[in-house]
């Protein structure tokens, strides 16, 4: 064993008696963190931040172990640290956008290299496979051979037929790094120091943990670690608890080919892909390792190019803890934490009240949340509400399975038709499908059309219209489902009025078409007032997430500078502006079958 090797393996048991065996039964608890000032000291100085202004502490959340702190009040938007991963590793396969060594947006809605959106139609260039291992891709020579330079020399002939899950990947790239020596020993022993939750993994996923077992070995033969089986398998479990997405993107384009992946399971209700917000990749970061879940989050973790970036959400006090969301925020509940317990092996604790205005959620989800808090967990004010219209209709659960199932199969079904033959695509079919399923769905009860999957799948329709061309019902179902969605905060919203925005633009853009001829329509200008609007909250959101010269904000301001100019109404932002954007917007809500209320002027 190297000394890299050495110091990450005796960090691992941090400073406790060695655990030995793969198995984690009776092995003395992780050390926190926050325990050890040095290691916080060192973890905090490979941050750019200003000095003295985060601290590492035991988390608000009970029994999360160590979090991350302001010591400063925030403003939203503020820059609070970036920092530059340990370790990147690209997600690939088929229809993957990244770069596995500059990661630069290649979201589909934006050109790669220009900083504009992407014309009607126009595609974008292909990323070129590495011809050793076939399995990342590159956005250019130079990318590829700075890539090389920079470690895919040692990985790559190791990683023919290798599994493409990108936890594993990043496995074997650590590996490599301390096999090579190329970590730091802080570096290595900072990162032994992170939460595994290698219990976690052994006891909820029994099934799976031969499996865990496996890729540990396999990682060992194909690296040629010296280090011990054990170790490796809890650096296996260090990086599944710690990999953050890099969500450099989403892809905006509804992505329905994860449809067979996607698996609807009794009792622990995931829905394992969310069809959208589909990573670049993941990134391994020694500071933003320490920012803990909640369901409220009131920072948000962006990338610039490699570099991670950490905002405020929310203004927030010093002496505040740094939260984050670690899945899709635009999804419920009861969505989201099945999919945190599978993907990271602990169940949420987190105690922050949601924002948003109490939904009527009906009891056999709070049947459903009450299942997975059992034990005394909670997840804040949302959870309680689940409690408190909790009822024992343990029949209606497959009932719900089954409503879930058969709104995905509606894409599904919509796909096909939609790839087979365009010109037979019904919309009014489809839509008539999704209403006959929604009627007494929800184990006879309608079902609430803001709980998920529905918002979803109504995004999904209106991607397809958009697809064929039919403009206006895009616009109209994409109203809909939007109006619908309970979240309007964070990425996944901003991505969402992206994609509305872009709908809009079309009738701004070609108000001769033929299609927009239509009497029912509300008038052109109207369409106009919300376009602007929306544009405009869109762009003030992203200044807060990617700051004014994050390649987004400049794209998306350039756009609004250029659609202002042509407008002939008062300018945004201006009480003006405000009563006409109010009522456009009533008149619009109204032609798509929503009640105002749902979506007030903010
Ligand atoms: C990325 S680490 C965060 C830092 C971690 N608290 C530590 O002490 O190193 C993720 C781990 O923190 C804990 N955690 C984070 N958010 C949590 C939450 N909302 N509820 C319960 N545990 C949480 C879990 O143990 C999880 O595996």
């Amino acid at each position: 064993m190297n000394p890299i090797e050495q110091a990450f393996a005796a960090s691992l048991n941090g400073g406790l008696p060695h655990q030995g065996g793969a198995s984690s039964q009776g092995q003395a608890a992780r050390r926190p963190i926050h325990g050890d000032r040095a290691l916080c000291e060192y973890i905090l100085s490979t941050v750019q931040a200003p000095e003295g202004s985060l601290s590492i502490q035991e988390s608000t959340i009970p029994n999360a172990g160590s979090g991350l702190f302001t010591t400063r009040d925030l403003a939203e938007g503020e820059l609070i640290f970036t920092s530059v991963p340990l370790v990147l590793c690209a997600e690939v396969g088929e229809g993957t956008e990244a770069c596995d060594f500059c990661f630069q947006q290649r979201r589909r809605v934006f050109h790669p290299a220009e900083d504009r959106f992407l014309a009607p139609g126009e595609i974008l260039p292909a990323l070129e496979v590495c011809n050793g291992c076939r399995m990342y891709q590159y956005c250019s020579r130079s990318c590829w051979q700075r890539a090389w330079d920079t470690g895919h020399l040692y990985e790559c002939g190791l990683l023919a037929g290798a599994a493409t899950e990108v936890e594993t990947r990043t496995l074997y790239r650590l590996l490599i790094l301390l096999r090579k020596k190329v970590l730091l020993p802080d570096q290595a022993g900072a990162l032994a120091r992170l939460a595994n939750e290698v219990a976690g993994f052994e006891r909820r996923a029994k099934k799976t943990w031969p499996k865990v077992q496996g890729i540990a070995r396999e990682a060992k033969e194909r690296t040629k670690s010296e280090l011990d089986l054990a170790d490796i398998l809890k650096l296996y479990c260090i990086v599944s608890a710690n990999v953050r997405g890099s969500k450099l993107t989403s892809r905006v384009r509804v992505e329905l080919t994860r449809r067979p992946r996607l698996q609807i399971r009794v009792n622990s209700l995931p829905i394992d892909q969310t069809y959208r917000n589909a990573p670049l990749g993941s990134a391994l970061d020694l500071a933003g390792s320490l920012l803990n879940h909640c369901c409220d989050p009131n920072v948000v973790v962006v990338f610039n190019s490699t570099q991670v970036q950490v905002r405020a959400l929310t203004s927030l006090k010093a002496g505040e803890e740094l939260l984050h969301c670690y899945r899709d925020l635009s999804y419920d509940f009861t969505f989201r934490n099945p999919r945190i317990a599978s993907r990271y092996q602990f169940r949420c604790r987190c105690t922050s009240s949601a924002p948003h205005p109490a939904p009527v959620l009906p009891s056999a989800v709070g049947m459903l949340t009450r299942r997975k808090h059992a034990s005394g967990a909670r997840c804040g004010a949302e959870s309680d509400r689940h409690h408190n219209e909790a009822k024992s209709d343990a029949d209606i659960l497959p009932l719900i399975l089954s409503t879930q199932a058969a709104l995905f199969d509606v894409i599904d079904d919509a796909k096909k038709q939609a790839f087979a033959s365009p010109c037979r695509f019904d919309i009014a079919q489809q839509l008539s499908k999704v209403e006959g399923i929604v009627k007494t769905g929800y184990a006879g009860l309608s079902w609430p059309s803001n709980l998920e999957p529905l918002p979803t799948v109504l995004k999904a329709l209106a991607a397809l219209c958009e697809r064929q061309g039919d403009l206006v019902n895009s616009v109209r179902i994409r109203i809909k489902a939007l109006a619908n969605t309970r979240y309007r905060r964070g990425l996944p919203w901003s991505e969402d009025l992206i994609d509305l925005v872009l709908s809009l633009s079309t009738f701004t853009m070609f108000p001769g078409h033929p299609a927009l001829r239509d009497r029912t329509l509300p008038r052109n200008k109207d369409f106009q007032d919300v376009f602007i609007g929306h544009l405009h909250a869109l762009h003030a959101m992203l200044v807060n997430f990617y700051g004014e010269q994050g390649r987004v904000t400049k794209i998306v301001r350039s756009f609004l500078q250029r659609e202002t100019s042509s407008y002939y109404g008062p300018m945004p932002a201006t009480r003006a502006f405000r009563r006409k954007f109010k009522a456009s917007q009533e008149t619009i809500l109204k032609w798509a079958g929503v009640d105002e209320r749902l979506w007030p002027v903010e």
